[in-house]
């Protein structure tokens, strides 16, 4: 049986296939804003994402997500806690059966409803499965979401969700902004972690909005409407697809912000 969230292979289970999940910079963390440092050397993170290299949306059975063409520089992120350019390869979510929980990453033990992930490589390396392998090849950007007023811009997302709603299901999806889906505020917390899902890279830079954007309820909802299992399987709902904190095991969290 392969990894996922459920009872018998879930979080606690995927030590078995991937000891790292025991190792020294696991994520999620809890993050305690009191405890974190302020860096006056933290630049203020610079987004430039191009919609036409948006390519498709796909329910790849533990999340959906929306992949970008990254053969060239023009969805980036640079600035911020990371020196040299890493691009854009894709974004995806986690969220929960219902409003109390959902995010990987917590505030002072809040949970939110959902986490929105923006994934991006270092060009450093020559492809995005080498940066994956390297401590500084991946920077991930988590925005936290809160039900609260509709976001149209996340509500093109979910139009495309019946064409997505079992495991393997694929469609286009082009001349979308992740832009529209970041904070107000670029205000963040950073720390040095892993990828929260096996294989559990340690390699990802990880920076954290302390802003979250707002989603309206009914659009979370739709979040839970689609499937883990494939076409022609027993339906499972794709809920509570989120890994829990971590330990921190003496890292520091430094904010961007005071
Ligand atoms: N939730 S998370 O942002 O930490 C994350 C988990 C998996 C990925 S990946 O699919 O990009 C990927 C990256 C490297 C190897 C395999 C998959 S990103
Ligand atoms: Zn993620």
């Amino acid at each position: 049986m392969s990894w996922g969230y459920g009872a018998d292979n879930g979080p606690e289970k995927w030590v078995a296939n991937f000891p790292i999940a025991d190792g020294p910079r696991q994520s999620p963390i809890d993050i305690v804003p009191g405890e974190a440092s302020f860096d006056g050397d933290l630049k203020p993170l610079k987004l430039k994402y191009d919609p036409s290299t948006c390519l498709d949306i796909l329910n790849n059975g533990h999340s959906f997500q929306v992949t970008f063409a990254d053969d060239s520089d023009s969805s980036t992120l640079t600035d911020g806690p990371i020196s040299g350019i890493y691009r854009l390869k894709q974004f995806h979510f986690h969220w929960g059966a219902s409003d109390d929980r959902g995010s990987e990453h917590t505030v002072e033990g809040t949970k939110y409803p959902a986490e929105l992930h923006l994934v991006h490589w270092n060009t450093k390396y020559p492809s995005f499965g080498e940066a994956a392998g390297q401590p500084d090849g991946l920077a991930v950007v988590g925005v936290f979401l809160k039900c609260g007023d509709d976001n149209a811009s996340l509500q093109k997302i979910l139009d495309a969700f019946d064409s997505i709603k079992a495991k393997g299901k694929q469609t286009s999806f082009c001349g979308f902004d992740p832009t529209a889906l970041l904070p107000g505020s670029l205000d963040y917390w950073t720390y040095l972690g892993s990828l929260t899902t096996p294989p559990l890279l340690e390699s990802v830079t990880w920076i954290v909005c302390k802003e979250p954007i707002s989603v309206s309820c009914e659009q979370m909802a739709k979040f839970r409407s689609l499937l883990f299992s494939a076409e022609g399987e027993a339906e499972c709902c794709m809920v509570d697809n989120y890994r829990p904190p971590q330990p921190l095991k003496g890292r520091s969290v430094r904010a961007s912000f005071q």
